[in-house]
């Protein structure tokens, strides 16, 4: 039964981040996530002048309740977006100058409803070249809260931003909520925000955040649940089986419901109280889900839909246009160039079965993969690759974005599964 050990989640690193150095105290991060997302996020935090130990398990934060250290700052954000939207709020409540910049892709990703809120809220924020992108500077003098409105249906990193800025303020935050997508990661900024001392509470679609601060705390992060479904994804496409310890009942990140979809395609899934299991069981079926809760795990499924005997619609998903590429139409070119017939929509994805191009002819080489510069294509046809030989990849480093070591694991992985 092969166990793979499946580093700390992303997002769980970079709220565990921002709650610690706001926090009253130093905080102890166990088992973070060490990859150019979050380790882009410690260099941020960095720059604004927080004081972070990072010793290979367990990251230590020198919390600041009253903000930045340092009254300019210039920051980087990488390609991540917790990095882009969560820093700058962050700075927000502090006292200074502060001037956030990110990748080329980082600076196409929207943060408008981000920015409308916090300028709604009093703070001086000002878009240098584009309305709603970075580059951005904040020129902060703390935040008085109150009541504000915000349409998260384009990300709920915006929601995330705010629900993590409450406590900063003099008055706290009640925050209307008209869209929403992406819900389950606002439980994990909850969830995570109670574990550093603040309850926020839900009246419908307003969140109430009261004042007062974080207290510091030691913190354990789960593995990441989006990069096990790489994993989890393998099992179900070679028969095989694969066990996620640090993963079950309790775990906070929505996108573990992924084995829930592997389940109604055929797999047999268990979750344990603090493992899951998936195991592979013949030919997997078709199935249309509606993945806006998850849509991190739609690369995932699209990737292995050639292998289900019949159609598989991916549905409600558009704000995946607007991640690190266009993966619905990543997904739907790389499927083409395997063989694969596929059509997209505005919202959608749907996948026929099977492979009629070169790929599925003994004697030819599979495809070149176009990553578009996104971790996830490479690791979602890295399970492609499983079953169709010769998968290859344009750009196969940028996995660094959530997982540096992702080709050696996954590599490990296939010679255990498929020896
Ligand atoms: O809050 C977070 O940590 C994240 C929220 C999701 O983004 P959206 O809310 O933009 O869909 C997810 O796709 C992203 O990888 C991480
Ligand atoms: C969309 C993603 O990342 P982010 O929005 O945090 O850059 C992702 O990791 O799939």
């Amino acid at each position: 039964m092969p166990e793979v050990d499946i580093p700390g989640s992303k997002s769980i690193t970079a709220r565990a981040l921002f709650l610690a150095a706001a926090a009253d105290g130093v905080t102890t991060l166990r088992r973070p996530l060490r990859s150019d997302d979050t380790e882009g996020f410690a260099e941020g935090l960095g720059r604004l002048g927080y004081r972070i130990g990072r010793a290979p398990d367990a990251w230590q934060v020198d919390g600041r309740p009253q903000g930045p250290a340092v009254a300019a700052a210039d920051v980087y954000c990488r390609d991540g977006a917790t990095t882009a939207r969560f820093l700058p709020t962050l700075a927000a409540a502090g006292h200074g100058t502060y001037r956030f910049d990110a990748s080329p892709q980082m600076r196409r990703r929207p943060l408008g409803p981000l920015s409308s809120a916090l300028r709604d809220l009093g703070v001086d924020l000002r878009h240098e070249e584009k309305e709603g992108h970075h580059p951005l500077t904040v020129a902060a003098a703390g935040v008085r809260g109150g009541e504000v409105t915000l349409d998260a249906g384009q990300s709920s990193q915006y929601l995330t931003a705010l629900l993590l800025l409450g406590p900063l303020t003099r008055e706290g935050l009640r925050i209307t909520v008209t869209e929403l997508v992406s819900a389950p990661y606002v439980e994990i900024t909850i969830a995570m925000m109670r574990a550093f001392g603040v309850e926020v509470g839900r009246e419908g679609d307003v969140f109430v955040v009261p004042p007062g601060g974080y207290r510091a705390t030691t913190y354990a992060i789960e593995p990441d649940a989006s990069t096990a479904s790489y994993f989890f994804a393998a099992a179900a496409v070679t028969g095989g089986e694969v066990t996620v310890p640090g993963l079950g009942e309790g775990a906070l990140q929505g996108d573990l419901g992924f084995v829930d979809v592997l389940r109604r395609m055929g797999a047999e899934v268990t979750v344990g109280a603090d493992a899951t299991t998936v195991r592979g069981a013949g030919q997997l079926r078709g199935v249309t889900v509606n993945m806006r809760d998850i849509s991190d795990t739609m690369p995932t499924l699209a990737a292995i839909a050639p292998f289900a005997s019949g159609p598989v619609r991916i549905e409600d998903v558009a704000n995946t246009r607007v991640k690190e590429c266009d993966r619905l139409e990543a997904c739907a070119e790389n499927l083409r160039r395997l063989g694969a017939e596929v059509a997209t929509g505005p919202d959608w994805i749907e996948i026929r079965p099977g492979l009629s191009g070169r790929a599925s002819r003994p004697g030819f080489s599979g495809a070149e993969i176009k990553s578009y510069g996104d971790h996830r294509i490479v690791m979602s046809f890295a399970v492609t690759g499983l079953r169709v030989p010769g998968v290859s990849f344009d750009d196969p480093g940028c996995v660094r974005k959530t997982f540096p070591g992702f080709h050696e694991a996954f590599g490990a992985l296939r010679g255990r599964l498929m020896p």
